[in-house]
C-alpha cells in the first residue's frame, strides 16, 4: 500500500561551538556547529528524518534547498543500487558472517580529531591528548595551516604526547596553493605525518595529483574528499592518483546512494576509504557507510579507519557507541540522525532557549 507524505518540515538549529573554539581550523575560526534538519510525516504514522551539516550560516543556504527541490534532482537514476550481496554462494555468507561478528565483537577503527582543534591551547591540547590515550585512542588528528612556526610546535608536541608509534594525521583546510603545501608539509615531516588532508582546494584534483607525487618520496599521503560534492570528481581524484585516503562525507555527497557509488569506485582503484565525520550527526550517519564499506565491499581493516569527533551526540536519539576507539555497529533501525525534539527547540536559530541567552548577553 502506498503510503503519502503529509508535510516536510525544515529547521534551522545551532550549537555556539565557536565559544570554546570547537571545530576550529586554519580556514573556519569561528565555526558554530549547526544542521538543517528535515522532519517528514507521513498519512501512516511513519516519520523520516534527515539532516545536512554547516558550519552555521551555511544552513541559511541549505534549508530553503532542502524544502524546495524535487526528489529526483538529488538522487540521478543512474545512481539506483540493487540489493546487495543478492546471489552470493554460500562461501560469500560464511564471509559475510564472519566480517559482520567482527564488528560486533571489536568495532571498526576510529581516530580522533578533538584533541587538537586549531583554537584549542598547548595546555588543553596535552591534557586531552592524556584523556584520550586512557580511553584507547592510538591515532590522531591535529589541525595545521595558519602559521608554520605554531604547526611545528603543535605538531612536536602531539608527537610527545602520542610517542612514535601512534599515528598521526595533519589537515591544513584548503589553506595552501600547490607549491605551499609541497614546502610546509615538508617542513612538518619530521613529525610522520601518515596523511595531509585537504593540502589546498578541494576542487583542483591535478593540483592534489602534484602534491601526492612530490609527498610520496617522504612516506605522506594525500587525503581529502570532505567537500567533495559528486562521484564524477572522486572518479577523476582516483584516476588522477591524486588522493592516497578517500573521505567521503555522509552529507556532502547527495544521498547514500551517491556513497555506495565512491565506496566501489575507491575499492576497484584500491584505495582505502577513511570518512569524514564530526560536526552535528556526521558521525551517526557514516558509522552505518563504513560497516557497508567493510562488509559488503572491501573486506579490509588495512590503513582504514574513520574519523571521531567527540562533540554534541547527545543531542540525537540513537547516539553512535564508541568501544576501546572502535565505532560498534549501531543496534537501533534508521539512519541514526532522529534529534531528540528537546535539543532542537532549545537550539533552534534565532529563537531558542540557548540563542536568546547569548544574544541578550
Ligand atoms: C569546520 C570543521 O570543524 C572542519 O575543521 C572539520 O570538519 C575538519 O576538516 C575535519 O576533518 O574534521
Ligand atoms: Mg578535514
Amino acid at each position: 500500500m502506498l503510503h503519502k507524505i503529509t508535510s516536510l518540515t525544515v529547521r534551522d538549529v545551532r550549537f555556539p561551538t565557536s565559544l570554546e573554539q570547537h571545530g576550529s581550523d586554519a580556514m573556519h575560526t569561528d565555526p558554530d556547529y549547526s544542521v538543517a534538519y528535515v522532519v517528514l510525516d507521513t498519512d501512516c504514522g511513519l516519520k523520516g528524518f534527515g539532516l545536512t551539516f554547516t558550519v552555521g550560516k551555511g544552513t541559511e543556504i541549505v534549508g530553503p534547498r532542502e524544502r524546495s527541490d524535487p526528489p529526483g534532482h538529488r538522487c540521478r537514476p543512474e545512481c539506483r543500487v540493487g540489493p546487495v550481496g543478492e546471489g552470493r554462494g554460500q562461501g560469500g555468507n560464511c564471509l559475510l558472517r564472519h566480517l559482520l561478528e567482527h564488528m560486533l565483537k571489536e568495532g571498526y577503527p576510529a581516530y580522533t580529531t578533538s584533541c587538537a582543534w586549531l583554537g584549542y591551547s598547548d595546555q588543553l591540547l596535552k591534557q586531552l591528548c592524556t584523556d584520550a590515550l586512557k580511553s584507547g585512542w592510538t591515532k590522531f588528528k591535529v589541525k595545521v595551516g595558519a602559521d608554520l612556526e605554531d604547526d611545528k610546535r603543535r605538531c612536536r608536541l602531539m608527537r610527545q604526547m602520542i610517542g612514535p608509534d601512534n599515528t598521526l594525521m595533519i589537515d591544513a583546510n584548503q589553506r595552501w596553493d600547490v607549491a605551499e603545501a609541497i614546502s610546509w608539509v615538508s617542513s612538518l615531516a619530521e613529525f610522520k605525518p601518515l596523511w595531509v588532508e585537504e593540502p589546498t582546494s578541494p576542487d583542483d584534483i591535478l593540483g592534489h595529483a602534484a602534491i601526492s607525487k612530490a609527498l610520496a618520496p617522504l612516506g605522506i599521503g594525500v587525503a581529502t574528499g570532505e567537500q567533495c560534492h559528486n562521484r564524477v570528481m572522486f572518479k577523476q581524484f582516483l584516476q588522477a592518483s591524486a588522493l592516497q585516503f578517500v573521505q567521503i562525507d555522509s552529507c556532502r555527497l547527495g544521498s547514500v546512494n551517491e556513497n555506495l557509488a565512491v565506496l566501489l569506485m575507491a575499492h576497484k582503484f584500491q584505495v582505502p576509504v577513511c570518512p569524514h565525520a564530526g560536526g552535528v550527526g556526521l558521525c551517526e550517519l557514516v558509522q552505518h557507510l563504513i560497516l557497508f564499506d567493510y562488509i559488503c565491499v572491501s573486506g579490509s581493516l588495512g590503513n582504514r579507519m574513520c574519523e571521531y569527533v567527540d562533540h554534541l551526540h547527545e543531542h540525537f536519539t540513537s547516539p553512535v557507541v564508541i568501544h576501546d576507539a572502535h565505532y560498534m555497529p549501531p543496534k537501533d533501525p534508521g539512519y541514526s540522525c532522529e534529534m531528540l525534539e528537546s535539543s532542537v527547540q532549545s537550539h533552534q536559530y534565532p529563537e531558542g532557549d540557548v540563542w536568546t541567552l547569548i544574544m541578550n548577553k
